[in-house]
Parts: structure tokens; sequence; C-alpha cells
């Protein structure tokens, strides 16, 4: 099993403080919803987990990778998939888009070419897939950076307000991806104000406020290992990037 560990870690930007907490997991088999108000530090770790930025303090380690290749001097790197609100789509056609993360993909040529069919039928992008990515609305644009995700299969896999653009159609497009991603046993974090269509999947919550991170379980989800148990709530205690 793969995880990301974040130990000690204390963010700022200047003098001003983000957040900071002692201890935080992200593995596979978990799914987050990371909640807090706007401002207080969401993206910023995502990013962190995502190794496109350092903290001020504190180390975020992994575990069950493959050893790093000897030119990658950045361990956190395409780690984990961080899906950004406003995802970056290469130029080019919608299914050019989705044929970019085959180098990265450990399956066969045919596997690939099935996966990538099928994603785009899953996110009803058929009729928009010689479109440029460019020219796709904002939900669509979305649908596109979440399937491509999909053909990956990530081990880990973090959206960052998947669902702001979309509608009820999109969303429920979109639940089928991560449910499939999620039995398959991505590991994902999931950002999002309020409860939304795919927080109903999480099994553990991420607050941030006052600065500080907490983390609970829900009801019917608490774990009895130690090792994946949330450590000190009081005290203050995660490329292909798209
Ligand atoms: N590079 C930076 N330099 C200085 N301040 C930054 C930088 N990046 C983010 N911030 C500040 O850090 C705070 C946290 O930003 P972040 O984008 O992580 O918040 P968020 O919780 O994702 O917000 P939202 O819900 O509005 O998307 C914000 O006040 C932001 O202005």
């Amino acid at each position: 099993m793969v995880k990301l560990v974040a130990n000690n870690l204390e963010m700022k930007f200047g003098e001003r403080h983000i957040f900071s907490v002692d201890r935080l997991q992200l593995s596979q088999g978990q799914t987050i919803h990371l909640q807090g108000d706007n401002g207080c530090g969401k993206t910023t770790l995502m990013k962190l987990l995502a190794g496109l930025i350092s903290p001020s303090r504190g180390a975020i380690t992994t575990e069950g990778f493959e050893p790093l290749p000897w030119w990658r001097s950045n361990a956190l790197l395409g780690k984990a998939v961080y899906l950004h609100q406003h995802p970056y789509l290469f130029d080019g056609s919608v299914e050019y888009n989705l044929s970019y993360p085959h180098p990265f993909c450990n399956m066969t040529k045919q596997q690939l070419s099935e996966r990538t069919q099928t994603a785009i039928e899953m996110a009803e992008l058929t009729h928009l897939k010689n479109q440029a990515a460019s020219s796709l609305s904002g939900g669509e644009k979305q649908r596109l950076a979440i399937a491509r995700a999909w053909i990956m299969q990530p081990k880990l896999l973090m959206l960052d307000e998947p669902t702001s653009n979309m509608d009820r159609f999109s969303q429920d497009l979109v639940l089928t991806m991560i449910s499939d991603l999620q039995q398959l046993g991505t590991g994902m974090l999931i950002s999002s104000h309020q409860s939304c269509v795919l927080t109903s999947l999480c099994n553990q919550t991420w607050v941030i406020e006052n600065q500080h991170i907490m983390s609970s379980y829900t009801a019917n989800n608490i774990p009895d290992s130690a090792d994946s148990a949330p450590i000190n709530l009081q005290e203050p205690r995660y490329v292909i990037a798209n």
C-alpha cells in the first residue's frame, strides 16, 4: 500500500501562518473530504502533498512507491495526481488530452485504447472528442481532466473543488468515475467547501480551521489500526499536474 505521511508540518507565506499539523496520512483505500473556508489553505495543502511547493517546516515522506529514477530529485512529484480547480489542459483536441498520460501508464496499447474509449463514453465527451480542449466549457474541462485521471488509475488522487463548475448531469458522470477509482483502491483527497455529490463517498474528513488541521472519521469507519488513526486533534498539529 502506498502512502504520503506529513510530520510536524507548518506552512507560512512570509510571516503569515496558514496552518500547522503534527501528522497527516493519505494512503490507498482512504477517501477524505477536505473542508474549510475560503483562503484557509486547502489548495496549499494539496500542492504541498503533490510536491509542487515546499513546507516552511516539517517533512512529507512517501511509503510503498517504486524507487526513484536517478534523475528525479523531488521524491514527492508525481506520487499523487493533483487536479486543479481550473484544470491544466494541453493545446490540442479532447482525444489528444486523453492520450497524453499513456506513456506514464503501465498498460498495454490495447488496454490503453479500450480504457480511453471507455473514459470518453463515461465522461460523455464522444461528440466533443475532436474539439479543441481549450474551447470546452468549465464543467466539460473538469470532466475531461477527471476522465484523464481515470485512465491513469493513480494510486493517490487529489481533487481540488472538482464539482465547482458542474451541473447535476456532470456531477453524476464524475461520481461514476470517482466511485470506480475508489473501488480500485485509489486513495483520494477531495476538497469542497460544502457537501457535494462526491463527499458522500468519503470515509474521513480533514477540516482546516483556526490554522490547524483536524481529522475525523465517519461513524461507521473508525479504524482499528493504530497506524491509520489520526493523531492529536487539539494541538497544532500532501507529475503530472492536471
Ligand atoms: N504563493 C502565495 N503567496 C502568498 N500567499 C499565498 C500564496 N498562495 C496562497 N496564498 C494565500 O494563502 C491562503 C490560502 O490559500 P489557498 O488557495 O490554499 O486557500 P483555499 O482554502 O484553497 O481557498 P479557496 O476555498 O478560496 O479555494 C490564502 O489567503 C492565499 O491568499
